[in-house]
């Protein structure tokens, strides 16, 4: 019965994130406070995550695993770690380039070992973009970054709280090349996958996708941008025929006002700081980020690294609980589908 559970219980991965901020903090007191029903195996340095519970004032059991199946189900207060060896030691609150390699290898090895089957699922900590694209290397996100590693042609970037989704036709992207992103391909190859993975991950039958125009008002009937006109709106006619249940090109600033968002499953932003204002005003610290279109899970926390708290004991670890949940919840789902 006992190893009938064992087996049962999905591993999830998850990365430390930045060292030097607060990703180390918020797995510390979230795996103190919770008991999450599966094998959680954290990538870090063991020692980075000592040094931070010594900062925080936390009793935590560390247990230094060699192999991601040795993992026991989670209890409060333990934290099972696959060790990955820093550059140099950390200190909270400041950034140090030489533990990038670090970083990228936790994410990487996160990835493999998602493709490879040693993991369910995988929950990333806030990593520093920044400092990562300071090394020479293009990092503009763990959506991208799983994305070329699972060799995947289209992911989808949807943040999600208990009263919405809001997902993203292009990412992490300057405003200047957005509206030359939204062409008929790409809000093709989005909603699909997004219809697709709100069927399959989040067992909406029937998904209604609300999406935004990329210009005020929708564009005005062309007084105030043409991209409605000449590619949303004829794109969204051919998706139709197809079945998908989509409203717009709606206004972005009415289209997240209850008489819409209460009546849908989704709402489809154009760019990055269309939609996820929104969201994180209405759910900062209790969002989830979900990379959808992945052969792998991968859930992610609503926050950056909020390198000013690092170390301090003052960051919430809300939206780390809930990353970790969702991604439990879709990796027993994934089970299921997969029988
Ligand atoms: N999933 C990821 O890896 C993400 C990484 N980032 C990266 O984080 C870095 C910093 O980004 P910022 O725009 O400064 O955003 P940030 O989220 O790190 O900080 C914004 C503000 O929110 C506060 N804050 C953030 N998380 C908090 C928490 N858990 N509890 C309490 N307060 C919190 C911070 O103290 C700060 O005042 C950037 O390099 C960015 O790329 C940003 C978003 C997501
Ligand atoms: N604002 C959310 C965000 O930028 C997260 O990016 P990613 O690292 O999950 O790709």
């Amino acid at each position: 019965m006992v190893d009938q559970q064992r087996c049962a219980s999905p591993i999830i991965a998850i990365t430390s994130g930045e060292p030097a901020g607060i990703g180390p903090d918020i797995i510390l007191t979230a795996l103190s406070e919770q008991a999450f029903p599966a094998r959680l195996v954290v990538l870090a340095d063991p020692q980075l995550l000592s040094d931070r519970a010594n900062t925080l004032g936390l009793t935590v059991n560390i247990i230094v695993l060699r192999d991601a199946q040795d993992t026991e189900q989670h209890q409060k207060g333990t934290i099972s770690v696959l060790p990955v060896a820093m550059q140099v030691s950390a200190k909270a609150g400041t950034l140090d380039v030489k533990n990038a390699p670090y970083v990228l290898e936790t994410l990487r090895q996160a990835g493999e070992g998602c493709l490879n089957a040693s993991f369910d699922a995988i929950v990333t900590p806030p990593v520093h973009k920044g400092i990562l694209c300071d090394t020479g290397v293009h990092f503009s996100g763990h959506t991208e970054f799983f994305q070329a590693q699972c060799q995947s042609p289209q992911v989808v970037m949807m943040l999600a709280t208990e009263a919405m989704k809001v997902a993203l036709v292009t990412t992490h992207l300057p405003l200047k090349d957005v509206a030359d992103a939204i062409t008929e391909h790409s809000i093709c190859r989005v909603i699909r996958a997004l219809h697709k993975d709100l069927q399959e991950r989040f067992g909406i039958t029937q998904p209604k996708i609300l999406v935004c125009g990329l210009n005020p008002h929708a564009g005005e009937d062309g007084h105030l941008g043409r991209e409605e006109i000449d590619v949303i709106i004829p794109t969204l006619e051919t998706l139709r025929t197809e079945g998908l249940d989509l409203i717009g090109p709606l206004p972005a600033d009415t289209l997240f006002t209850p008489k819409y968002l209460d009546h849908a499953d989704c709402a489809l932003a154009m760019y990055h700081d269309q939609g996820l204002p929104v969201l994180k005003y209405s759910g900062f610290g209790n969002a989830v980020n979900i990379t959808l279109g992945l052969p792998i899970i991968r859930t992610s926390v609503d926050h950056g690294t909020a390198i000013d708290l690092a170390g301090t004991g003052q960051a919430n670890n809300g939206s780390l609980k809930v990353a970790i949940q969702h991604a439990i919840n879709m990796a027993i789902n994934a089970k299921k589908f997969s029988k």
